[in-house]
């Protein structure tokens, strides 16, 4: 025997109705012996209570309710039902209909509603679908018969919420399945799903999950195959699909599994109201009316092997906390029963419980709207221990939110504690309590209602591997690293989603005309349109309370500027648990101070400020020296060539050329910065050599680092860029007469950068061929550590040191170690 149950949306309108009938007609044809539970047209139970409250108010409109629901019944006969069997059919409705409307004048004269009543009127829903349902089957040919539950499901009288009495039950049901089975042609049994009655043939209801009750009762009574609950979702999910929108289908789940989520707020199965059919360990199938064809999600005492640790996460949106503690409770017995026995008395439900070994505080989390009523409650039972001290007040903490990690396969494994602590606390997620109980198959973390869909996205992107882990960029600078950087993203992408399993999305950009801000995304392909036909004009401090307000998971900000104010968002970003990535030199050469305190803010939130193109571009500078600092080595001295503009100037200015022009070519090949008189001037190895020094360890100052200037003073002072290029022109002769000198020795020009003895010094020097920089070509950067382990002979590393491509690569080399660090 196979039971299905169709619940309310599956049976809400004529289109649904007739895929039902289609689900039963297959079934019959696979010869598969079935019993039918329905539950009432979608929104007529809810309809019925109002009609309830409104009849005993007095309000005559409900019969205008009552006729509402009489159309959409007899809209069913009249399309699903040949016209000539309708007529009776209709009549049958009116004679079920006629005596709700009885029992209403009833109910509207004594002005009186008992939950007895109510059951009796609630109890309709069911009995008008079922009928018409089994009057739409047997018009198909199918032998078919309708049953009233309330003939072999028998209960208390706790009206509302009736306590099955199974013995009988289990007689009555098996009894008339006996004779319904030695009957002619064996009708197929449709059943109201939801009402039972009493010994004395009163009308009762089962309460919540109802109709899912009755179809596990009768599938346990009958020892079933299989029971399908019918729904209009492609089954249980592994996260709540409005909040995590990556969230997917689970094949198979334990019945333990099901009750954890569900009790987390996991709404498609109650799973309380399967226990009859757990405790027999009849499967359960749940699965999708509306897509008949999918597997949906097999619910059974074992769940085969599966691909994660984790089965599913669920959460509780809105909950108080409410904390006990005083030192009074230290080793005293019986504080927790008499706080636990207060709230059942007063029929409070306990969502979660906490308590530390040193039993100095228990929290508990509750239903917010009852917070103020817990309060009193307690502060009334303990009064004598507030007083007395050995209680503090009873705190009460709201906007919370609590979500539940749940699997079978976290049981006796370990790391996934752990790895949930470490992706929520990467993402700045504060967490308030812990529970997790001694079955190890869930996890609770209590946290900040307004992180709840960031941690929701970020453990479901954590646990579920196979999906790529989400890595969010918000942009500022579309300019030549910028663009370069989006191009290189957009051709990397497949490779490391699908061998990284890191799916990079750009989530936002910005330039100093345009911004644009797409939480799911913004296509690669297409960014340039989409900035100038859906973005706004820009403003940076409303660009970064965005990003704040979104509070996306994985979240990268990078700043491909040179600008000078955006550097003071950077603080306020890493401390909301935003990376931030670039080849920016500002922040890291301003005073000491403030360098040191971005470092420390980012170590202390856990993220991570990444800026290996400050010096030397793609070249892995930065990374070396850390990596040396790291491992306890001392720098003596560092000489380097760290302009890759003033290489390739020197590199190719030849006496005879203009050396204005080599300095244009220099900015068309990408090397300089947006403003070449920084490079000229000294000003961007200045910067390089600081943050070298900063890194090596030593607090240099910017008035630390000398700069022997290169220029002439009439360009340095040019107010403008075509200035500057004017007066390079008119200097042509000194450029000249430099290049001369050198060359006249055998030597040649090298803009030097050297740093010893706690001082940072920059000049043009003019090296022979026996000198390391001597060979050097195109924008070649080339830097030398001496240390105390690299002593002998330096550490060197050579290569261009400017240009779109390997400024950007090094950018991206930036967010993917990110990438991998929250992973
Ligand atoms: N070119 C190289 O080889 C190289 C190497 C290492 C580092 N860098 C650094 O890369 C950075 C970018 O250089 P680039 O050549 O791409 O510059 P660029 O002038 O081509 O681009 C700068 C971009 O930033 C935008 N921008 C500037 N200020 C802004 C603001 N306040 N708000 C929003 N957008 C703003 C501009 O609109 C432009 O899109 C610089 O800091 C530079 O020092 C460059
Ligand atoms: N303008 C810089 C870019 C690299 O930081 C240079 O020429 O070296
Ligand atoms: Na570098």
């Amino acid at each position: 025997m196979h039971i299905l149950k169709f619940g309310g949306t599956s049976v809400g309108s004529v289109e649904s109705i007739k895929q039902v009938i289609a689900i039963i007609e297959q079934h019959r044809q696979n010869d598969t012996s079935i019993a039918v539970v329905f539950s009432a047209m979608g929104g007529v139970t809810n309809q019925l209570i109002e009609i309830g409250r409104m009849a005993i108010t007095g309000e005559t409109d409900y019969m205008e309710l009552v006729r509402r629901i009489e159309d959409r019944h007899f809209n069913i006969v009249k399309t699903l039902i040949p016209v000539k069997e309708q007529g009776k059919v209709v009549a049958h409705i009116r004679g079920i209909i006629n005596e709700l409307e009885d029992l209403l004048r009833g109910v509207s004269l004594i002005r009186e509603l008992t939950l007895r009543t109510h059951d009796l009127i609630t109890s309709f829903g069911e009995r008008l679908a079922t009928t018409i349902i089994a009057e739409c089957v047997k018009s198909r040919g199918i032998p078919a018969q309708f049953l009233d539950a309330r003939t072999i499901i028998k209960t208390d009288a706790q009206f509302g919420q009736a306590g099955v009495n199974y013995t009988l039950t289990n007689e009555l049901v098996k009894a008339h399945f006996d004779k319904v089975a030695g009957t002619a042609g064996a009708p197929v049994q449709l059943i109201t799903g939801f009402i039972g009655s009493t010994e004395k043939n009163e009308t009762t209801t089962l309460g919540r999950g109802g109709s899912d009750y009755t179809a596990s009762i009768i599938g346990a009574a009958l020892n079933a195959d299989m029971i399908d609950i019918w729904t209009d979702v492609d089954g249980m999910m592994t996260a709540d699909p409005r909040k995590v929108p990556n969230a997917f289908n689970i094949p198979t789940i334990t019945y333990a599994e099901a009750m954890e989520l569900s009790h987390f707020g996991a709404k498609v199965i109650y799973p309380p109201s399967l226990q009859p059919a757990f405790a027999r360990n009849i499967p359960i199938r749940v699965l999708n009316t509306f897509n008949p064809t999918h597997e949906g999600t097999l619910v059974s005492r074992t769940a085969e092997r599966r691909q994660y640790t984790i089965t599913g996460i669920s959460s509780i949106d809105d909950i108080a906390l409410v904390n006990v503690q005083g030192s009074g409770m230290i080793g005293v017995a019986g504080v927790s029963a008499k706080l636990f026995g207060v709230l059942a008395a007063h029929k409070i439900s306990v969502i979660l419980i906490s308590q530390a070994s040193s039993e100095h505080s228990i929290c508990f989390a509750i239903d917010p709207r009852g917070a103020e009523n817990v309060k009193a409650v307690l502060d009334a039972e303990f009064a004598t221990e507030i007083a007395h001290g050995h209680i503090d007040n009873i705190a009460i903490e709201r906007d919370l939110s609590v979500i539940a990690t749940v699997g079978e396969g976290m049981r006796k494994s370990s790391g996934i504690a752990g790895k949930l602590f470490s992706v929520l606390g990467k993402n700045g997620v504060n967490i308030v309590a812990v529970a997790q109980g001694s079955s190890e198959i869930n996890i609770s973390v209590v946290i900040n209602k307004n992180n709840l869909s960031k941690a929701l996205n970020a453990l479901h992107n954590i646990f579920f591997q196979s999906e790529a882990r989400v890595l969010n960029l918000y942009l500022v600078g579309t300019g030549l690293i910028g663009k370069t950087l989006l191009k290189q993203i957009f051709d990397q992408n497949e490779f490391l989603r699908t061998e990284k399993l890191l799916k990079v999305c750009v989530v936002g950009m910005t330039n100093t005309r345009k911004m644009l801000l797409a939480p799911r995304g913004i296509d690669l392909d297409s960014w340039q349109e989409r900035l100038l036909t859906e973005g706004v004009t820009t403003s940076l401090p409303a660009f970064v309370e965005k990003i704040k307000d979104y509070n996306l998971p994985n979240s990268v900000f990078i700043d491909c500027t040179s600008d000078k104010d955006i550097v003071q968002f950077y603080e306020s970003l890493l401390d909301a648990n935003i990376s931030v990535v670039t080849p920016n030199k500002v922040a890291n050469s301003g005073p000491y101070s403030e360098y040191r305190r971005l470092q420390r803010t980012a170590l202390n939130r856990g993220v991570k400020f990444l800026y290996e193109t400050n010096v030397g571009a793609g070249l892995p500078i930065i990374n070396t020296v850390q990596g040396l600092m790291t491992a306890g080595d001392r720098f003596l001295k560092i000489e380097a060539i760290l302009s890759g503009t003033l290489s390739y100037i020197f590199n190719t200015f030849r006496i005879g050329t203009s050396f204005a022009d080599v300095v244009r070519e220099a900015k068309e090949k990408g090397y300089t910065e947006p403003d070449p008189r920084d490079d000229l001037s000294g000003q961007d190895v200045a910067r390089k050599i600081l943050i070298l020094a900063r890194e090596a360890g030593f607090p240099l100052e910017p008035e630390d680092v000398t700069i022997n200037n290169l220029l002439p003073d009439s360009c340095l002072s040019a107010p403008t860029i075509p200035a500057f290029f004017d007066e390079l022109e008119r200097n042509n002769a000194y450029f000249e007469a430099l290049l001369t000198s050198a060359e006249t020795r055998g030597e040649k020009l090298r803009f030097v950068a050297g740093f010893e003895n706690n001082k940072a010094v920059i000049e043009l020097r003019s090296v022979g061929p026996e000198h390391p920089f001597y060979m050097l070509s195109g924008s070649d950067n080339i830097v030398s550590f001496t240390t105390e382990r690299y002593k002998e002979r330096p550490l060197v590393i050579k290569g261009p040191g400017a240009g779109a491509e390997v400024t950007a690569s090094g950018v991206f080399a930036d967010v993917v170690s990110i990438g991998s660090y929250l992973a």
